[in-house]
């Protein structure tokens, strides 16, 4: 998907400041295309992040069968082929770098006879697929994969498939969302068990068009269960803000000394805003105005303010809630006093890269001393001083890395130099000019 590598450095030459407004939500633009694909008729989806994951979601529903296009006013129409009406694809769906497009469409397509193979970028191709294998062939999928349990895989799914109960055996919104998908279709109730609360936007959409969704305390967790066979009601969505993206501007504001950044309309439901809770523990001045609900999702606007950072020891519970905005924590640990502690965080090394690892390479290479354990990472902060830079970092393939080190590159004596800022365009194809609009410059 991406061609030549895409250098990116950053710099600050003062304070950033100005109104953005930043994409929106991963997340919820992927689930509200997958369960408009699934109702019957035409859902309208406002604000829809139009990244390469997303557009990769789109894709292969619509060579499924769904009709889904962007109308001139930027609002995208979905016509629904029904509970078990996804046809038989020509080809290998090709899911590019994400992997919530995979995961997902695996249950979503295990309650379907359709033999639907799978492949990725090399990034994708290392990722582990068996945590979704494993429930979905207990419901009757039949599935080829890759050595490892990885990518290219082919499925062959069944109509309809057989309800379970699945204890998730790691904290995972995407292995949820699979089963919960998958159990669309299957008779009667398909229940996952949760030990720790991770995102929740299919229980809540999932409700939203209709089906019958239950959320019960169990001992040690909560029953999150489906009933099958329910037709799904076509709907308006508007998709907030994600706060996942207005995690780099934000921390670029609190980094570089005089700035003030307003932005708007950011996503932030109590299982993603867990960035914005630690950075307030670190004493960040992000105050959260004009609460209100958009689509049935709590939405702020962050009014954010440079100011000094105290490094702490951050609680792994919070982990779920802010799992892919740690390279960005990392970062803000940097410029902060003393030693920020970030444990139970084994998940961050299989997402795009192994977050833990770039990281605290990348880290080193800049002149921030950081300690790499196997749960995490200890980064001693350089208490406001800009880190020294000079260097080149590697992105590895993986958005977040790259826009991380952008960030950091605001607050640096020599340049940041990122090797190929190509992947931002997954989930963020608009930060380059979001940031330079509030004053960062290009360097
Ligand atoms: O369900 C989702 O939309 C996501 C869940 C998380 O992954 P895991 O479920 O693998 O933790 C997260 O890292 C990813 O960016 C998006
Ligand atoms: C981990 C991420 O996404 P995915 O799992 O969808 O590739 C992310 O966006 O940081």
């Amino acid at each position: 998907m991406h061609a030549a590598p895409r250098p990116l450095t950053l710099a600050a030459d003062g304070p950033l400041s100005g109104h953005v407004r930043v994409p929106g939500d991963k997340s919820i633009s992927h689930r509200a295309l997958m369960l408009s694909a699934l109702a019957v008729g035409t859902s309208r989806v406002s604000g829809l992040l139009e990244g390469e994951d997303v557009l990769a979601t789109a894709a292969a529903l619509r060579a499924c069968g769904a009709g889904i296009d962007r109308q001139a006013d930027g609002d995208w129409l979905i016509d629904g082929v029904g509970v078990g009406g996804l046809l038989q694809p020509l080809n290998a769906l090709d899911m590019g770098n994400s992997g919530t497009s995979t995961r997902l469409l695996m249950g979503l397509f295990a309650s379907h006879a359709l033999t639907v193979t799978f492949v990725g970028d090399a990034s994708l191709s290392r990722r582990p697929m068996q945590r979704v294998i494993d429930p979905l062939r207990r419901m009757g999928a039949d599935i080829s994969a890759s050595p490892g349990g990885r990518l290219p895989l082919m499925q062959r799914g069944l109509c309809p498939a057989i309800p379970i109960v699945h204890d998730l055996p790691v904290a995972s919104a995407q292995v949820k969302s699979a089963v919960l998908l998958a159990g669309l279709n299957a008779p009667g109730a398909t229940t996952v068990i949760e030990r720790t609360p991770t995102r929740d936007h299919s229980e809540r959409m999932l409700a939203g068009f209709g089906a019958e969704v239950t959320v019960e305390p169990v001992p040690g967790g909560s029953a999150i269960t489906v009933r099958g066979g329910a037709e799904l009601r076509p709907r308006d969505i508007v998709v907030p803000g994600d706060p996942s993206s207005a995690a780099f501007p934000a921390v670029a504001a609190l980094i570089v000394p005089g700035s003030e950044v307003l932005i708007e309309g950011v996503g932030l439901n109590p299982t993603r805003d867990g960035l914005y809770r630690v950075l307030a523990m670190m004493g960040a001045d992000i105050a959260r105005e004009n609460s209100r609900l958009v689509g049935g999702e709590p939405v702020a606007d962050l009014r954010v303010r440079a100011g000094p950072l105290i490094g702490i020891e951050v609680p792994p519970e919070v982990a779920p809630s802010m799992i892919d905005e740690y390279p960005i924590l990392f970062v803000a640990a940097a410029l902060a006093s003393g030693r920020t502690v970030m444990r139970g965080i084994e998940e961050l090394r299989v997402k795009e890269s192994d977050r833990i690892a770039t990281m605290a390479a990348g880290l080193r290479a800049c002149g921030v001393e950081c300690e790499e354990v196997p749960d995490g990472l200890i980064v001693t902060g350089r208490d406001g001083a800009p880190v020294p830079g000079g260097a080149t970092v590697a992105s590895m393939l993986d958005h977040r890395i790259a826009m991380s080190f952008a960030v950091l590159g605001l607050r640096a004596d020599q340049p940041v130099i990122v090797d190929d800022a190509a992947p931002i365009a997954t989930s963020f194809p608009d930060f380059l000019p979001l940031m330079t609009g509030l004053g960062a410059r290009v360097g």
